[in-house]
C-alpha cells in the first residue's frame, strides 16, 4: 500500500480539481461553521459528485450531532468520517454504527501522555489522525499549521492505519514521515497562501514532496535497506493495511 495523500478544507472547483489531477488519495471537506474553510451543504453536493470515483472524499466535523451528519452523509456521500473533537469512544462506536462509514478519529498530539487514551480509540476507528493540539483559546480545534513533535509516535506500535497531519508543507514532510512512518499525510494550512485560500501550485508540490518521500515506493532508498516483508510493523501500515476498501472509496 502506498502513501496515502489527504489535501484537506478544498473547498472550490478549481482547487479541488488540482488536489485531483495532482494525484490526491483523499479529498478533505470541512463542515465547522467557525472554520474558514466550512462548506454549505450546497457547495459540498457539487463539490462530492466531482470528487467521486477520483479520491476518497472526507467529511471534517467536530463535535457533530446526528442530524448534521445525516445532513452530511446525504449531500456529500463521504467515504470516510473524520471526528476532530472531543468525540468519546463510546461516541465514534456509535457514529460508526448509526451511519455505516468507516471512521477516522483524530488524537490531539503534544507529549506522548497524549497517546493513553489511543488504545480505545483504536478499538472503535478504522483510522487514527495524529494533529498537533491547538493552542488554548484557539478557534478551532485543527487546521492551524501548528506542528507537533513527530518523535512523539517513534516508537509507536499501532495495529491500524495511521496518518499524521499539523503544520506539513513541502518542506517538512519528508521528514515526517521518515520519523513517524505513518501510512499517509493530511495538509490543509501548508497548501494555502491565507487561511482558507488554497494554493494550487502548493497543493502540486506538497503532493510531489510527499510522493518523493514515501517509504514503500521501489525508488525509496529507506525501503531498500529494509526487508521487504508484509507487515511493516510497528508503523502505519498495520498487517493487511486496507488496500481493498480504499480503492472502493474511490468508485
Ligand atoms: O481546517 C479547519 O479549519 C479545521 C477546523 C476544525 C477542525 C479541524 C480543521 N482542520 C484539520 C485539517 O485540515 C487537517 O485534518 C489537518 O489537521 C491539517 O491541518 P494543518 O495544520 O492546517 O495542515
Amino acid at each position: 500500500m502506498s502513501l496515502l495523500v489527504k489535501i484537506c478544507g478544498l473547498s472550490t472547483r478549481e482547487t479541488l480539481d488540482t488536489a485531483l489531477e495532482a494525484g490526491a488519495d483523499m479529498a478533505g471537506f470541512v463542515f465547522f461553521p467557525p472554520s474558514p474553510r466550512h462548506l454549505s451543504l450546497e457547495t459540498a453536493r457539487e463539490l462530492g459528485r466531482r470528487a467521486k470515483g477520483r479520491a476518497a472524499k472526507v467529511a471534517l466535523t467536530v463535535d457533530a450531532d446526528n442530524a448534521t451528519l445525516e445532513n452530511i452523509a446525504e449531500t456529500l456521500q463521504p467515504d470516510l468520517l473524520q471526528l476532530h473533537g472531543k468525540e468519546t469512544i463510546a461516541r465514534v462506536r456509535d457514529i460508526k454504527q448509526r451511519f455505516g462509514l468507516p471512521v477516522m478519529k483524530v488524537i490531539a498530539v503534544e507529549t506522548p501522555a497524549d497517546l493513553v487514551a489511543l488504545p480505545g480509540y483504536a478499538s472503535v476507528a478504522d483510522r487514527i489522525l495524529f494533529d498537533a493540539r491547538a493552542p488554548k483559546g484557539a478557534t478551532r480545534p485543527g487546521g492551524l499549521g501548528a506542528v507537533f513533535d513527530w518523535h512523539v509516535l517513534e516508537k509507536l506500535d499501532l495495529q491500524l492505519p495511521f496518518m499524521v497531519s499539523g503544520g506539513l508543507t513541502a518542506d517538512n514532510v519528508a521528514e515526517a514521515i521518515r520519523v513517524t512512518r505513518a501510512g499517509g499525510v493530511d495538509v490543509s494550512s501548508g497548501v494555502e497562501s491565507s487561511p482558507g485560500v488554497k494554493d494550487p501550485e502548493m497543493i502540486r508540490n506538497f503532493i510531489r514532496a510527499a510522493r518523493a518521500a514515501d517509504l514503500t515506493s521501489p525508488l525509496s532508498p529507506d525501503l531498500r535497506r529494509q526487508p521487504l516483508t508484509p507487515t511493516l510493523s510497528p508503523q502505519g501500515r498495520g498487517e493487511g493495511e486496507e488496500t481493498a476498501p480504499l480503492n472502493d472509496m474511490k468508485n
